[in-house]
């Protein structure tokens, strides 16, 4: 069963501070939403009032249309997955399994419902092991099968992957997104890793301050930030001001927009070519330092007009000697593609 999820203009204060500030979200049933935002900007406090474990003083939270505000954690048919797993060491994979249907008198067959599960997550046949003796993969793996048993109406995640090193998590990713499609559970996740967030999401909320800043897809909040914030907290970016026209500098006269907005442009959408053919769509720099990261390479290059160097993210293969500090090249961009936002954080 999939149900959609509402917060309604949520308000907390704890300690005389202003924790969440009129927090209101609508979650379509089925969906996987993720909570990001820098530490201290209310992701956590937001999943507790989901569950229930912390009562806001203002605004209502719905269930399938239904205000659920006043039942205990227990009773929300929530399926909860931490950054630490909690599993019980000393039991088996199957007994860690089995119980949330014990607690809540399951009335099917357990013993099938665990194997189902355990199928599900890849560790079929795991029901006699002893929990002591999984990897941490695998111990997450079991966290899920147990939040998932008892056919939550939701499913919480609280830094799910974070315990696990990078190769692991990045293929954890792709899974856990996938069992939560074929389950087609309600999801909200909380998370501090940006690529998990951009790679699982149907819809990525992005928290400043015990607000919302803004939501969307991956795609439209990495595309198409609204706010200076958001421009500058989702992966890497360049931000150029516009200034009033006839100013001196070669790139301020290319720069659509007003006075006092920013252009953004990510890394990735410039380009390196051989000096000369200077246009509309490119113009001068020097490159200041190379980072070869792998599948790609990070530059940094310095641009008349500007005092901070440009950020350029580009494919090594095909570029050879342009790529060493000092040399002088061309910066690519079409510039009437551009995206702005209004200086100072404010929606544009
Ligand atoms: N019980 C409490 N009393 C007072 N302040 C609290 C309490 N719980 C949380 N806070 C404060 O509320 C703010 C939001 O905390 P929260 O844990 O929701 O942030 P977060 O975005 O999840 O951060 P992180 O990413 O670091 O986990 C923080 O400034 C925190 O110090």
């Amino acid at each position: 069963m999939s149900i959609d999820v509402k917060l309604k203009d949520i308000s907390l204060t704890l300690s005389d501070s202003r924790i969440l500030d009129r927090v209101g979200l609508d979650i379509p049933a089925g969906s996987f939403v993720t909570l990001l935002g820098p530490s201290g900007s209310g992701k956590t406090t937001t999943l507790n009032v989901l569950a229930g474990f912390l009562k806001p003083d203002e605004g209502s939270v719905l269930f399938d249309g239904q205000e659920v505000g006043s039942l205990p954690p227990g009773a929300r048919r929530l399926g909860i997955v931490f950054q630490n797993y909690a599993i019980f060491p000393h039991m088996t994979v199957g007994e860690n399994v089995a119980f949330p249907l014990l607690a809540q008198k399951w009335k099917g067959d357990r013993k099938a419902r665990v194997s189902e599960m355990l199928e599900l997550v890849k560790l079929g046949g795991f029901e006699n092991r002893r929990a002591a003796t999984l990897s941490g993969g695998q111990l997450q793996r079991v966290a899920l099968a147990r939040a998932l048993s008892p056919n939550p109406q939701v499913l919480l995640l609280d830094e799910p992957l974070s315990a696990l090193d990078k190769q692991l998590r990045e293929a954890m990713q792709s899974e856990l997104k996938s069992i939560q499609r074929e389950v087609g559970v309600t999801t909200i996740s909380v998370t501090h890793d940006q690529s998990e967030a951009l790679s699982m999401s149907d819809r990525v909320v992005v928290m400043n301050g015990g607000r919302i800043e803004q939501q969307g897809s991956a795609e439209e909040m990495y595309c198409k930030p609204r706010t200076e914030f958001l421009a500058r907290f989702l992966g890497e970016v360049n931000l150029f001001e516009v200034s009033a026209k006839g100013d001196a500098s070669p790139l301020a006269e290319r720069l659509p927009g007003r006075a006092g907005e920013l252009v953004v442009v990510r890394p990735e959408d410039f380009s390196i070519a051989e000096l000369g053919g200077i246009g509309t769509h490119a113009f001068p720099g020097r490159v200041a330092q190379v980072q070869f990261q792998g599948g790609s390479c990070r530059v940094e290059a310095v641009v008349p007009g500007r005092d901070d160097p440009i950020i350029i993210r580009t494919n090594y293969g095909g570029l050879g000697t342009l790529l060493e500090p000092g040399r002088d090249i061309t910066v690519v961009y079409d510039f009437s593609y551009v995206h702005t936002v209004a200086k100072g954080g404010a929606p544009a």
